[in-house]
């Protein structure tokens, strides 16, 4: 019959377009060793020079380039791809350990992978100084640290670690966080305990008190570990990120419950090298000033002579000095470029100390909270 016959030729068609991807892939797969051999040649170079391997201005010169060439392939999809391949590149360089605020499953975890992809080897630790620690020391090459939240302001914690530890900031990233209800409990009427970190907990306190009123609030140290407790407890529950019911074999039982829906943390990429030659987007520096009126002024007169827009300032107390403190301020430009070197000297001139936490490029959205991991534009 006629239908057979297009059927048939519909089979013919499949297999040639099967053999027209079968070509494409040989011809993918040797493309991606010719570059694998390159960027092996580029660590090469950078082991010799005492260069850092991550290099995220280079990446996104890269990301900006391929998106402007790209077709019916959406963005998101060869941004994925390419996480991965840069992910892949940096691995073949040099093996590269993440620490983050572990156990698998917390949102620095879900941060780090989304933003560094999956070849890297992730080193949960038990606390941000353990984040910091092991950059320091050289066990992990990279760290990733939160920094600050949209709704409730900056993580003190890892601000005060960079006074005691000597890394510097190599890259920004801006998570959206949202939370979900999980567990092997029948239905929400048969809660009797919620486990989450304290933050969640408070993130989510409307939706609870009118939810699970009579239900109660478990705090423990991560939501990884939330889910955890959730596993073997018939009638707890935990909140946390939506892929935790994946990861302990939970149910999703409710979606989203935070009180705010647009939750954003600002994370860190941390490391002991400093990227040279490309000009960076933004510079975070911490600084003292003289006990005296004016000092701090002086200091943000500076700015403002060279037309440098703040980006944020935050004071944090000196340790082991009672009532005196140090600043912190994010600028938008790279105090380190060659340009910047009579900027710098003006701004020495006005403060007692002067630290460079690091220049980096402007970070990207993502949105971490998402089943796939799916990107977002910038809020
Ligand atoms: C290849 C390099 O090293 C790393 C890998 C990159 C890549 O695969 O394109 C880009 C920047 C670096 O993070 C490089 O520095 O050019």
């Amino acid at each position: 019959m006629g239908d057979d016959r297009s059927d048939w030729s519909g089979e013919e068609r499949l297999g040639d377009l099967r053999k027209e991807i079968d070509t494409i892939d040989r011809e993918l797969v040797a493309l991606l060793n010719r570059r694998a051999k390159c960027s092996l040649e580029v660590g090469e170079t950078k082991k010799g020079a005492g260069d850092c391997i991550f290099k995220p201005k280079r990446e996104m010169q890269v990301m900006e380039r391929l998106l402007v060439q790209t077709d019916v392939l959406p963005e998101q999809h060869l941004r994925a791809i390419y996480r991965e391949i840069f992910s892949s590149s940096r691995k073949l360089q040099r093996p590269q350990r993440v620490a983050y605020l572990g156990p698998e499953g917390t949102f620095s975890y879900f941060a780090g992978v989304e933003f560094l992809g999956h070849c890297a080897d992730y080193l949960p630790q038990n606390d941000i100084e353990g984040v910091f620690r092991s950059v320091a020391s050289g066990e992990s090459g990279l760290g990733i640290v939160p920094l600050e939240n949209s709704l409730h302001g900056t993580v003190g914690q890892s601000l005060d670690l960079f006074l005691r530890f000597g890394v510097r900031i190599q890259s920004e990233l801006f998570c959206k966080i949202s939370h979900n209800v999980m567990g092997r409990v029948k239905d929400l009427a048969s809660v009797k305990r919620v486990y989450s970190h304290p933050q969640p907990l408070a993130q989510c306190a409307r939706w609870l008190r009118s939810n699970l009123p009579s239900a109660g609030l478990v705090p423990v140290e991560s939501t990884a570990a939330a889910a955890r407790r959730a596993m073997s407890d018939p009638e707890g529950v935990a909140i946390g990120h939506i892929q935790l019911a994946q990861l302990f074999d939970l149910d999703v039982m409710v979606r989203s419950i935070e009180d705010l829906p647009d939750n954003w943390t600002r994370f860190v990429v941390i490391g002991r090298g400093k990227e040279t030659g490309l000009a960076n987007d933004k510079t975070s520096l911490l600084f003292t000033v003289p006990d005296k009126s004016g000092a701090l002024s002086s200091m943000l007169d500076a700015f403002t002579r060279h037309g440098i827009n703040l980006k944020k300032l935050e004071s944090r107390p000196m340790r082991g000095e009672k009532w005196k403190y140090v600043f912190f301020v994010d600028l938008e430009c790279d105090l380190e470029h060659e340009e910047y070197r009579d900027v710098m000297a003006d701004l020495e001139a006005n403060c007692l100390t002067l630290r460079v936490l690091g220049s980096y490029p402007a970070g990207p959205s993502l949105d971490v909270s998402a089943e796939d991991g799916a990107e977002t534009p910038q809020p």
